[in-house]
């Protein structure tokens, strides 16, 4: 798979210091695999692979695939079930962090059990779509290992879902994510169900602003409740030291309202702003490194390994 990426050569890292790219690579990113290598689509200046496993544009939501029905019923029940109420217990709840204590690559290695209902990309456990991002984002930015250990761990609060952190249903820790407690944007997928939530219908909360004001940061909105926000309460209450972007990046990857549509960018400060060009980086190679093709665990696990011991306690409260 080759993935073309333009860097934005004003980027700075968090650290201060200018972003180092791979020199020799010309700005091609190539997965090994035995895969025939898909056409390239340009968007933007980036070059996407057109199709996804399954044959079907990626976030494709509305094209007839195996995988349709299922993420279509799975988006209704979310868009139904998570409501300004529910958020904000789930968020007092787990942020407790109360669940068990564990390092960083244990975790890794339980997201063998898990798969995602939400995505049309990818029926593959978790553990190699976190390889498959770190390993693809490593390749264009050899010299940020904040990047590559984020791209790891970013999806680790897909743990959810097993019985010993609650077994919470899909619709409460995977899809994309979204603001509560003001007017649900069409830019959302399947924006239909959402007539069914009860927060639809209330007046406190569907209005444009609703309970916020313009400019008033997304660290102050409501999201939606799942992997993102527990994963981020995760590194921040363990002390990582992570930069500021890292963090961003685990919070609001699934936000495509927001990064991919351009949605309620009225909620966002300067600092948010800057961070957004982060997750825009990153979730090309979320997005687009889904493939068939495994990345060997036992050969990377010693890099990431040096990684988390680098940046995380060797264990964390979850
Ligand atoms: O189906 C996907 C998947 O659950 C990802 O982990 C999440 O980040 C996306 O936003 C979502 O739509
Ligand atoms: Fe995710
Ligand atoms: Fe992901």
């Amino acid at each position: 798979m080759t993935i073309l990426i333009e860097h934005p050569a004003d980027l700075e890292s968090n650290f201060g210091e200018k972003n180092v790219h791979a020199e020799n690579n010309n700005n091609e990113l190539v997965l090994d695999g035995g895969f025939p290598l898909p056409k390239s689509v340009s968007q933007n200046g980036f070059s996407a692979p057109e199709t996804n496993a399954f044959g079907h544009s990626f976030r494709d939501y509305d094209a007839e695939s195996e995988r349709q029905k299922g993420v279509e019923e799975f988006y209704r029940l979310q868009h139904t079930h998570q409501t300004y109420h529910f958020v904000k217990k789930m968020r007092e709840e787990y942020g407790k962090l109360e669940k068990g204590e564990m390092g960083i690559w244990e975790c890794c290695e339980l997201l063998n059990e898990v798969v995602d209902e939400s995505d049309p990309d990818l029926d593959e456990p978790q553990i190699e779509h976190l390889l498959q991002s770190a390993e693809a984002i490593r390749k264009d930015y050899p010299n940020e290992d904040w990047l590559h250990l984020t791209a790891l761990i970013h999806d680790l609060g897909k743990i959810l879902l097993l019985p010993q952190f609650g077994e919470l249903p899909q619709w409460a820790v995977v899809g994309d994510t979204f603001p509560l407690g003001c007017a649900f944007d069409e830019a959302n997928v399947h924006h239909k169900y959402f007539k069914n939530n009860p927060d639809y219908n209330n007046p406190a909360y569907n209005t444009k602003n609703g309970v916020y004001t313009d400019g008033c940061g997304l660290d102050n909105v409501a999201m939606s409740w799942g992997h993102d926000d527990y994963m981020y309460l995760v590194a921040k209450e363990n002390g990582t030291t992570l930069p500021p972007a890292a963090l961003f990046v685990i919070r609001y990857h699934s936000f495509y309202p927001l990064h991919k549509e351009g949605a309620y960018t009225h909620l966002m400060n300067k600092e948010d702003v800057e961070n957004l060009k982060w997750v825009k980086i990153f979730n090309k190679y979320d997005l687009y490194s889904k493939s068939k093709v495994r990345v060997d665990v036992e050969k990377v696990k010693p890099y990431y390994q040096s990684l988390i011991a680098k940046y995380f306690p060797a264990k964390l409260r979850w």
